[in-house]
């Protein structure tokens, strides 16, 4: 072994890669540019004089224009520079045995029982328990914001279940390893399973574990013999609220406790339950004071160096990757100036086309190794490995971070058992740190640990983190690492694309704003893609715009592009076609469908008319101090008619929230326009105001279902009539009177 070691020591556990045919990329962006360079010079030099129409409608156009080129800038940011990365985990084999290898701690969230299903999140629970990888290692944390005595009850019947799941998944090498993701598949790899009775008895097991959780969960409460049985339910013996309550804590399994065992006599992973106390006038601070609960708690119970943390919906998909994301990490040469290793939100509830964008594909395949070019991915709060002490606020130094790694974990290598005071004395000793005063007038939230305030909890500490110093890195294995739930329906895709976007605009007005406060602490270029992204919100404004104005317009036959014979027509086409082209064939090269495209403009469309909007507002609202933060949760299960419609990719608008209004509204305003034009103008339009007919005949185009949704469809994904009625009488109005010359006289 010797030589061996010496020999493989020269090469380094992970290598990375640039990618290819960049230079073509650069020169077609930079005939983009051009492009948008003419049409800004054409906006200046054409102002219509005082005494035409449409002076401050063509004004507005050129700051729009001039936006969306500098938001294109910064978007060039994120396909400058891609790298892909590539680890070595036999390298890794090599040179750690399981003794060598890191402690780590993993942490699920979830808040709430019906939203978040228990059998859904104890089957997370079980495939991270189930990675490929030393389990006296491996501890498993589930932090419970519901509070529910069900959710715990969960995981007690998988602490069970475990003992029989850990060593079937070991001895047939099975993927994925959440059950119920493994039995849905039913078409086994391993043949070997076929045919043996083994396949047959853990499916039974696992689905009479599942009758009795869904049982307790339909009447809403434990059976009480199971409950006199267990004393960890006696937490809840003075429990009020989910809102307010004492600090619970169960440690299920530990891996030093002789029942610890599975069938085989193998340990397995330590599990803890845990559910932070809460009082009403205490801010919990959502997603992040529960990782900061998990982070004090874990570092009494086993204090692993990493930390994986995955939402409860996020199952691990391959049981390989938390050894794939440990070769980054403890690299000998830059293993250690890397703080967490990020792999990409995927989703196993997409349809063919997408139909509300979910996927993301163009944002982690094409833009995140962009950022990792420049030094390194966000962290998007699921699906990420941290160094610990990154998290507590630690500054980088290249002198002290080196090697820190050859240090042996003391506590986990040795071999004292645990006994039941002892455990009884650990969960105690937890308790403290959970309770809701133990962080008053530290620095949890400012400094330490994930921060507070914003609604991005994730991507703010990853760059507060990036700002110290360190550098991440994006891995995105072939097999995915985890597979999660996108949301079903349009309204929900949309609020949740307003807490992200609010939470970016929230980060570039914080003191960790990546346009000004980290200049000089990461590159420019990472400030540009984070900029990138902190800047959703701004879209917003131009985008209204663009889709309002150059229709009221072409209502009242003014022009606000260039003829076609003219040559500034040349500069428009050439950047239209050449930016949905490239937009398309990456979509396309990402295994989209032209029609996942189309759908995909759309919801682009939607989010920047509706979500940006109202986070814009809430932003502005929260800063003068009129509202509070808030964390919408998204939905992980839908009524049964609801998710048909999704599986049909028949969009769902049964929904009265006001961002549903707005669209509506646009989409008939939209429409008016183009018909009020071709019923004045006739078919001569398309020669005198082509620009304007062509942008206005394409949202109309793309409303196509939302028209439907309005007036034709019959099933409860239509529209209310409430917003029907609503959006056709301000639809109306504002045609009625941009003819009465408001919009358009100078
Ligand atoms: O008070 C709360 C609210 C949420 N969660 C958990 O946070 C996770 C993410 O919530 P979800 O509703 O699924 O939000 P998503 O928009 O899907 O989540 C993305 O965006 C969030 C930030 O907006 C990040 O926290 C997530 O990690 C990231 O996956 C879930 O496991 C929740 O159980 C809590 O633990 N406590
Ligand atoms: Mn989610």
């Amino acid at each position: 072994m010797g030589n061996k070691e010496d020999e493989s020591h020269s090469h380094p556990l992970f290598e990375t890669r640039k990618a290819k045919g960049r230079l073509i990329h650069r020169v077609f962006s930079f005939s983009l540019f051009l492009g948008i360079l003419f049409i800004w010079v054409y906006r200046v030099s054409y102002i219509p004089r005082k005494s035409e129409d449409g002076k401050w409608v063509w004004l507005g156009m050129f700051l729009c224009e001039l936006w969306f080129g500098l938001y294109w800038l910064m978007r060039l940011s994120l396909r400058w520079n891609p790298v892909f990365r590539q680890p070595f985990t036999h390298r890794l084999s090599q040179r750690y045995d399981d003794d060598k290898l890191p402690g780590v701690d993993i942490f699920v969230c979830t808040a709430d029982p019906v939203i978040e299903p228990p059998m859904m999140v104890i089957n997370t629970v079980l495939s991270v328990m189930a990675y490929d990888y030393p389990t006296h290692k491996l501890s498993v944390y589930l932090s419970d914001d519901g509070a529910s005595p069900i959710t715990f009850y969960a995981l007690l019947e998988a602490s069970n279940f475990a003992k029989h799941w850990l060593p079937f998944c070991n001895k047939f090498k099975i993927e994925p390893r959440s059950p119920a993701a493994y039995f849905k598949n039913e078409i086994y790899s391993n043949d070997s399973i076929n045919g043996k009775g083994e396949l047959a008895t853990i499916k039974k097991l696992y689905q009479d574990m599942e009758s009795r959780i869904e049982n307790a969960a339909k009447v809403g409460q434990v059976p009480e013999e199971i409950r006199s049985k267990y004393k960890g339910f006696s937490e809840w013996d003075s429990f009020s609220s989910p809102r307010d309550h004492d600090a619970i804590i169960q440690i299920l399994l530990h891996r030093k406790d002789l029942g610890a065992k599975d069938i085989d006599g193998v340990v397995l992973p330590s599990l803890v339950y845990l559910s932070r106390e809460k009082r009403p006038q205490v801010p919990h601070n959502f997603k992040a004071g529960a990782m900061n609960s998990l982070i004090r708690v874990s570092s009494i119970v086993s204090n692993g160096k990493i930390i994986l943390n995955v939402d409860c919906d996020m199952y691990s998909n391959n049981s390989q990757s938390l050894k794939d994301a440990l070769c980054f990490l403890i690299d000998e040469e830059k293993g250690h100036e890397i703080a967490f290793v990020q792999t990409p939100q995927t989703f196993e509830n997409i349809t063919k086309n997408d139909i509300y964008g979910g996927a993301l594909s163009v944002i982690y395949e094409r833009e995140f190794p962009g950022m990792d070019g420049f030094g390194g991915p966000m962290y998007i709060g699921t699906g990420c490995f941290h160094k610990r002490d990154t998290l507590s606020g630690k500054k980088f130094n290249d002198q002290e971070c080196f090697n820190h790694w050859k240090s042996d974990d003391q506590d986990i290598n040795n071999d004292q058992l645990i006994t039941e005071t002892s455990l009884d004395l650990l969960e105690e000793k937890s308790k403290a740190v959970l309770s809701c005063t133990y962080e008053k007038d530290t620095l949890w939230g400012k400094e330490m640990g994930l921060l507070y305030g914003c609604s991005v909890e994730d991507v703010i500490t990853g760059l507060a983190i990036q700002c110290r110093g360190w550098k991440s890195v994006f891995y995105n294995p072939k097999r995915k690492a985890f597979l999660g739930l996108s949301p079903t329906t349009l309204a929900e895709s949309l609020v949740q694309h307003k807490r992200w976007s609010e939470g970016g605009f929230e980060i570039l007005l914080s003191k960790y704003s990546a346009a000004w406060c980290a200049y000089g602490l990461i590159s420019p270029g990472l400030q540009m893609t984070y900029c990138f992204y902190n800047l959703w919100v701004l879209n917003c404004w131009p985008t209204l715009y663009y889709s309002i104005f150059p229709s009221l317009c072409l209502l009242k036959g003014i022009p606000l592009f260039p003829q076609m014979s003219s040559p500034w027509f040349i500069p428009f086409a050439y950047v239209t076609i050449g930016e949905n082209t490239q937009c398309l064939l990456e979509f396309l090269w990402l295994e989209g469908t032209i029609k996942g495209y189309w759908n995909d403009l759309r919801m682009w469309l939607y989010k920047r008319t509706s979500s940006y909007l109202f986070a814009f507002v809430d932003t502005i609202f929260k800063s003068l101090g009129f509202s509070s933060s808030a964390f919408v949760i998204s939905a992980k299960v839908a009524e049964e008619n609801v998710s048909q419609r999704y599986e049909k990719e028949i969009m769902d608008f049964g929904n009265s929230s006001p961002m549903l209004t707005l669209l509506a509204t646009l989409a008939l305003l939209n429409l008016l326009c183009l018909l009020g034009a071709l019923l004045k103008g006739g078919l001569g339009i398309f020669v005198t105001l082509p620009l304007q007919v062509l942008l206005s005949g394409v949202l109309v185009l793309i409303n196509l279902p939302l028209y439907e949704g309005l007036f034709l469809r019959k099933d409860n994904g239509r529209f209310p009539s409430s917003i029907a009625f609503k959006s056709v009488v301000v639809a109306l109005s504002v045609c009625a009177l941009s003819n009465v010359n408001v919009f358009t006289t100078n």
